[in-house]
């Protein structure tokens, strides 16, 4: 158990996509990305243990805007709007995705990129690509499988031979299975130099 528990303590802090509104650069962000609906925002407010202050909707396309949220001890969230399919126009998603890609490539205080799946699908070729597109731009990525709590234990088994290779967290933002080892490894990292 930590002693003090800093990533607890959030307020919001802005939402929004050009790089001029961004935050200023302070302490470390930690991302979470993936496809729409895989439950971002639902897995951010089980962090912040904050019901309803990440917005989270049935409908694939909820988060359409860079969210900053900010924890004690320099720690900042970031809520990032999904890839792959979502009720909005495409062209919007694909201005979406244009101001993601300029905050991943440039933003200096960026610690780890958590890739969100969903443990209920098969990885999809697009969360490939993130990854190959990340680890290409040596930007620091981890997956975290989501919603477990939808899948029985013989599923659970193959996704912990997956992440045998692939070093993953599973989590239930409706259990919380999983949440305590995701904060204990964000405060770690908080700690440590960012390594981009
Ligand atoms: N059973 C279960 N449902 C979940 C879990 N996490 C999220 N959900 C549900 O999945 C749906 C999508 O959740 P969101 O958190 O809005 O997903 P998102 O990835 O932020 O979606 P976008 O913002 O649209 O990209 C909602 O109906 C959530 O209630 C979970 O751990 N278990
Ligand atoms: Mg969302």
């Amino acid at each position: 158990m930590l002693r003090s528990n800093p990533v607890l303590e959030c307020q919001f802090l802005r939402s929004v996509l050009f790089s001029k509104d961004w935050p200023e650069i302070s302490g470390k962000e930690f991302v979470f990305w993936g496809k729409s609906n895989v439950g971002k925002s639902s897995l951010l407010n089980a962090l912040m243990q904050k019901k309803g202050f990440a917005k989270v909707s049935k409908t694939p396309g909820r988060t359409q805007s860079i969210n900053f949220y900010q924890a004690q001890k320099g720690i900042r969230y970031v809520d990032l709007p999904g890839y792959g399919y979502a009720c909005v126009p495409k062209n919007l998603q694909n201005i979406w995705h244009q101001h993601v890609v300029d905050y991943l490539l440039t933003r200096s205080n960026l610690c780890v990129v958590f890739l969100l799946i969903d443990s209920r699908r098969d990885v999809h070729f697009q969360d490939l690509q993130v990854i190959d597109f990340l680890q290409r731009s040596f930007v620091p990525v981890k997956c975290i499988y989501t919603k477990i709590d939808r899948i029985i234990s013989a599923q659970r088994k193959i996704l912990s031979l997956k992440e045998s290779k692939t070093d993953c967290f599973e989590v239930s933002a409706t259990t919380r299975e999983g949440v305590l080892e995701l904060r204990s490894y964000i405060l770690n990292h908080s700690f440590q130099k960012t390594s981009l």
